[in-house]
């Protein structure tokens, strides 16, 4: 049934009283329109939110249609924001809706677009773009709604500039990594072969080199020196192998010297066998006149396959793999596949190669639904989860709205504990965050004629009065006082563009006070004046860096488990404020001088600072 506009406003100015007109007049930004983003746009749209722009790069993927309920099957390899506002609009035609197919860190969204925001909400799945829109709302000083969920638990934090903590104020987890002798010699466990085979094995024969993989952690690198170059001169002669690409014999070819060859080199090695099981090496013909049987019929993803399975499909997803190579060689495409979970061939080869390898290592196999989900990182994605998540954003919005932010509460919901649902006051700024903990500098300036040197001398030194002790960057180092070779480039030069950003840092001796970081944004304005090439900023106070403690509000607690150990798979890693709390100390020296437990939940440390553990 449609419901009348004025029929839908009597409701909603009967259940949100004067906010109503607050949330009629707010423009607002949703980032991201996947599984929070589609349950947060029917709630943005339903609630009568006047105006609502909608940012994803991406298309609608089959396996998003279970949750992400504003898209259908005729919608598959269309863009989310177009097709979501399509879908939206119906639902509230007094809504404005406008989509941006792209992605939100495209430069046209620049700072004074973000200003034009009344609220911004983040409905994504990564690090990386969350922190720019937390990046870009604090420069535009927006209030920012932050969301997450991560299988049954979610989370939902407001941001405002200077008043609440940061997306940045805690540091996040990075992505799990391994050291390389793990994945390369000695796995020990289902995910080690999973990372090898989806990591390692497809890119050297499909894909890229192994040197991009994240999942390879080269730290322990010095101690296995020996061990590094033998694997270098494998990855070499796999190279040789991927050039018999599409010849019959390429199987077994790749089968004998990855699971043979290189075992059996491996298992020579007695000294790395001490205390393990050595690696035993599969023969291709002896596996091969095994399998004459084919696949049984009930080889199911759920189900564990028998090493002749595995075999079967090795070899068959290999084939299907090296036609698409050269389908793409004889078209003159780029010949470069990458491992995607929802693609049955690239899934198959890493299940099936990673169970191969399992086997040789005495690993238990695993399915290829188990294998899709290790290779994806997937945690399930639950609708429920992300509708109650994005009720929470409306609601906390409605905070905000009414300016009534301090009545604004991070939100926690999980599974575990309790209550379903947990609460915490706002955290206050991190004093030593990089990202919020900082002065900021407008600075309008023709960046063809502005020099480094004249920015460093007559902004930061005269007007600003930094000292000679200073670094600046723009995303890598520009300026220190070691390295001085770009002070007479041009900002333009130095890629220094409209809307860039510099980072100024004191460098002045540690027993001096510090400037907090300064962050400068640069607008590009052709300047007539033949002396003066930038405006000339007006003089202003850069704060000392000095470590505070949390305010005592901020250390009340609210619930016993406060579902805070929500992370990962990108959506839910708003990081605990436990963490923060540890990096506090750690950032300003404090050793805890008395630990007092009580029970296994919470330390309290006699600086004042708690810890729950
Ligand atoms: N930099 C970015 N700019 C714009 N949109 C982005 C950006 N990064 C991620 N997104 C969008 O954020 C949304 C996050 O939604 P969600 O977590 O449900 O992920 P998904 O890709 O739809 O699903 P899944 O990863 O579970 O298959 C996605 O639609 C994604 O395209
Ligand atoms: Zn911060």
């Amino acid at each position: 049934m449609t419901r009348t506009s004025s029929g839908r406003d009597k409701f909603a100015l009967k259940s949100l009283g004067v906010l109503h007109r607050n949330i009629k007049q707010a423009k607002c930004l949703m980032v991201g329109a996947g599984g929070i983003g589609c349950e947060l746009l029917k709630n943005l749209v339903l609630t009568g939110f006047g105006e609502i722009h909608i940012v994803d790069l991406d298309t609608i993927d089959l396996s998003n249609l279970n949750r992400q309920f504003l898209f259908g099957r005729q919608h598959i390899k269309k863009p989310k924001a177009l097709v979501a506002k399509e879908t939206a609009a119906k639902f509230n035609p007094n809504v404005k809706l406008t989509a941006h197919h792209a992605n939100i860190k495209d430069p046209n969204f620049n700072v004074e677009w973000f200003k034009s925001f009344t609220i911004v909400f983040n409905a994504l799945d990564n690090l990386d773009a969350r922190r720019h829109v937390n990046k870009m709302c604090l420069a535009a000083d927006v209030p920012l709604i932050e969301s997450g969920t991560t299988g049954f638990n979610g989370q939902v934090q407001v941001i405002s500039k200077a008043v609440t903590e940061c997306y940045d104020c805690t540091t996040k987890p990075v992505p799990k990594s391994f050291p390389v002798c793990t994945i390369r010699s000695t796995p020990s466990q289902p995910i080690h072969c999973i990372v090898w085979a989806k990591s390692y094995l497809f890119n050297e024969l499909f894909g890229a080199s192994e040197d991009e993989a994240p999942e390879f952690d080269h730290s322990e690198d010095t101690e296995n020196a020996q061990e590094i170059k033998n694997l270098r001169q494998e990855a070499q002669e796999l190279k040789r192998v991927r050039e018999m690409l599409g010849q019959s014999e390429f199987a077994e070819n790749v089968f004998e010297k990855v699971f043979n060859k290189d075992i059996a080199r491996l298992s020579e090695m007695k000294d790395m066998w001490k205390t393990r099981k050595p690696p035993t090496p599969l023969s291709f013909k002896s596996l091969f006149s095994d399998a004459q049987d084919g696949l049984s019929s009930s080889a199911s993803d759920q189900k564990v396959w028998t090493l002749e399975e595995n075999f079967l499909v090795f070899c068959d997803s290999l084939d299907r793999l090296s036609q698409r190579i050269l389908d793409l060689r004889n078209a003159g495409n780029d010949t470069l596949l990458s491992f995607d979970k929802d693609d049955e061939d690239t899934l198959d080869f890493v299940a099936a190669s990673a169970n191969l390898r399992s086997q040789i290592f005495g690993i238990d196999r695993q399915s290829k639904f188990d294998i899709k989900q290790m290779a994806g990182n997937i945690i399930p994605a639950i609708a429920t989860t992300n509708a109650i998540t994005a009720g929470l954003c409306v609601m906390q919005a409605f905070k905000v709205l009414k300016q009534q932010i301090n009545d604004a509460r991070m939100v926690f919901l999980s599974m575990s504990g309790d209550r379903g649902l947990t609460t915490e006051p706002l955290r206050t700024p991190n004093p030593s965050c990089q990202v919020c903990g900082v002065a900021r500098l407008d600075f309008e300036c023709d960046t063809s004629k502005t020099r480094l040197g004249e920015f460093i001398d007559v902004v930061l030194q005269d007007i600003l009065e930094y000292g000679p002790s200073i670094s600046i960057l723009h995303d890598k180092l520009i300026y220190d006082e070691e390295y001085d070779d770009n002070l007479n480039g041009s900002f333009e030069s130095l890629g220094i563009t409209d809307g860039s950003f510099l980072t100024v840092m004191d460098e002045s001796d540690d027993d001096q006070p510090h400037k907090v970081n300064l962050i400068v944004q640069v607008k590009s304005r052709p300047q007539n004046d033949a002396e003066q090439s930038f405006v000339k900023p007006a003089r202003v106070e850069i704060p000392v860096k000095q470590a505070q403690p949390p305010s005592l509000d901020s250390l009340v607690l609210s619930g016993k488990d406060t579902g805070r150990n929500t992370s990962s798979h990108g959506n839910g890693d708003i990081e605990q404020s436990r963490k923060r709390k540890a990096d506090d100390s750690l950032d300003s020296n404090q050793e805890p001088s008395k630990k007092v437990k009580a029970g296994e939940e919470i330390i309290i440390i006699d600086d004042g600072y708690i810890e729950i553990d």
